[in-house]
């Protein structure tokens, strides 16, 4: 692969550094808040960089949040995860993969896919002393000097095979990202040489996490009534993405996130995570936080089984809030279907009673419009993208929300008065048909389009650039030419390698 050739990345930015520190001795927080090239410094070096080049005490305003997607003031105040509301009352799921078998396992991975989309899962025969490992070379990796982490960065940054920098949307966030499979879309040179074992680590951690994907999705086509491999084969030669995530302490908890409302685009995300908390998932109007069980993995539904399931099983939205106490690191491992594959709900799970409640689609159409849209649009509705592309369902949950965010300008114009001039609120994703699509999808979805009463209302605002889609101005013109190319094959692999 091109980006494999090309040398290492070497700090450009050591001048922006001391004009940082020029700046330092001046007027922090202000020098800070206005600091132009703030975007560019997060995205390359990220939350934990900014926090030790000055000496921060407040949230720049480039992390604040809209008020329509923060945490409860008293909630964040409390400084504890378990404070969120209902965290007592209810939690997610936990299935242990060793005591349940039979039928007894079949309903308890029915309710949680059914009614959660989320659940942790226990003995789940990966070997705790590798998860340690793996956990211990995370934290390990993010303490490391900025140096060191930039040497990850592929040149193409986040569109690149291996990543290292602030999370999207400005979130509170930094990340490491690693394309594990399969091995052409595999930047192996640039895994972190340091701490020592990382690779090995990474690469015994992910064959057992595969592994572990298969027999849940083997699990979930049964209680589907699906055929045993009918979600496994359905993902084609599958891609698995890892994301390292680490969520440094926040000065005010109560105006940042530390990762907005968002469901996974792809099929199954497994989730390790160390024992602070934060992550947190939206059920029945409420947020609720997902407790850390030792040696457990937080497994959830992605939006490509939620449309093979035909929307039985569902994509929840789920958000991390941060703490003021102590860093957090997670570490997902994403298992998404092949560029090239055709998603469509399970024919087994369609017939006259249940129409298909989603169009036929190439993978990679799909990916390529999630990644050119805002990450969720707010924490107070499930409108996803996924509800852009539904047939048969109409869009009130959209129409309130926007009544809602009406509501909420009048508290935005009060927090400006303060003094915050936060980061622009998410919108609703466009539909995919609004795309530019492969000839595939866009047969299927001429056929299917339902009248133009079921799209969203036209006042909706429809794109917010991202950060993830600024960088896609970044991307080789080869790419750009492919993306615009009508070869299935041809794109779509292309696509594959470039696609965060
Ligand atoms: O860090 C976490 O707990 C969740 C991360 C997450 O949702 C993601 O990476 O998509
Ligand atoms: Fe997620």
């Amino acid at each position: 692969m091109a980006a494999m050739t090309m040398s290492r990345p070497s700090d450009r930015f050591s001048s922006e550094i001391s004009r940082f520190r020029e700046l330092r001795g001046v007027k922090d927080q202000e020098s800070l808040t206005t600091f132009a090239e703030l975007p560019r410094f997060h995205e390359t070096k990220g939350v934990k960089e900014m926090l030790e080049s000055f000496q921060v005490r407040d949230v720049p305003s480039y992390y604040v949040k809209p008020v329509s997607e923060r945490q409860p003031a008293a909630a964040a105040a409390a400084e504890s995860t378990s404070t969120a509301v209902k965290a007592l009352e209810q939690e997610i799921p936990c299935i242990d993969l060793e005591a349940l078998s039979g039928e007894e396992l079949r309903r308890a991975i029915t309710s949680a896919c059914r009614d959660w989309g989320f659940f942790q899962v226990v003995n789940h025969g990966i070997a705790r002393p590798l998860v340690e490992r793996m956990a211990t070379a995370s934290s390990e990796f993010f303490a490391q000097p900025l140096e060191e982490k930039l040497k990850c960065s592929t040149p193409a940054k986040v569109a690149g095979p291996v990543h290292f920098g602030g999370g999207g949307n400005r979130d509170w966030r930094d990340v490491l990202k690693l394309n594990c499979a399969p091995a052409s879309i595999v930047a192996k040179d640039y895994w972190p040489q340091s701490p020592p074992g990382f690779r090995d680590t990474l690469e015994d951690y992910v064959a057992q996490q595969q592994a572990l994907a298969v027999r849940l999705l083997k699990l979930i086509s049964e209680s589907l009534d699906l055929e045993t491999n009918f979600l496994v084969e359905a993902c084609g030669d599958p891609k698995v993405v890892v994301a390292i995530n680490h969520y440094p302490p926040c000065p005010d908890p109560s105006l940042t996130m530390g990762i907005r409302a968002h469901s996974d685009p792809n099929t199954i995300t497994m989730l390790m995570q160390d024992e602070v908390g934060g992550l947190q998932v939206f059920k029945d109007d409420e947020w609720i936080d997902v407790r850390p069980l030792p040696n457990a993995f937080v497994v959830n539904v992605g939006d490509q089984l939620q449309i093979l399931s035909n929307g039985k099983y569902s994509s929840c939205l789920h958000r991390v809030v941060n703490n003021s106490r102590q860093a957090r690191t997670s570490m997902a491992t994403f298992f998404s279907p092949s560029h090239a594959s055709i998603i469509a709900p399970a024919p087994g799970l369609v017939d006259e009673l249940n129409p298909a409640i989603y169009p036929k689609f190439v993978y990679a159409d799909y990916i390529k419009a999630f990644y050119t849209q805002t990450l969720a649009p707010n924490n107070n509705n499930k409108s996803s993208f996924l509800a852009g592309i539904e047939l048969h369902r109409n869009y009130n949950s959209i129409i309130k929300r926007n009544n809602h965010n009406e509501e909420l300008e009048e508290e935005e114009e009060e927090e400006k008065k303060r003094g915050y001039a936060s980061q622009p609120a998410a919108t609703t994703r466009a539909p995919l048909g609004e795309f530019e699509l492969t000839q595939e999808t866009r047969k299927s979805y001429a056929t299917i389009t339902p009248p133009s009463t079921q799209h969203p209302p036209s006042h909706i605002p429809t794109t917010t650039r991202t950060s993830e889609c600024e960088y896609s101005k970044t991307r080789p013109a080869e790419l750009r030419e492919i993306q615009s190319s009508s070869s299935l094959t041809e794109r779509a692999e292309h696509t594959m390698r470039w696609t965060p």
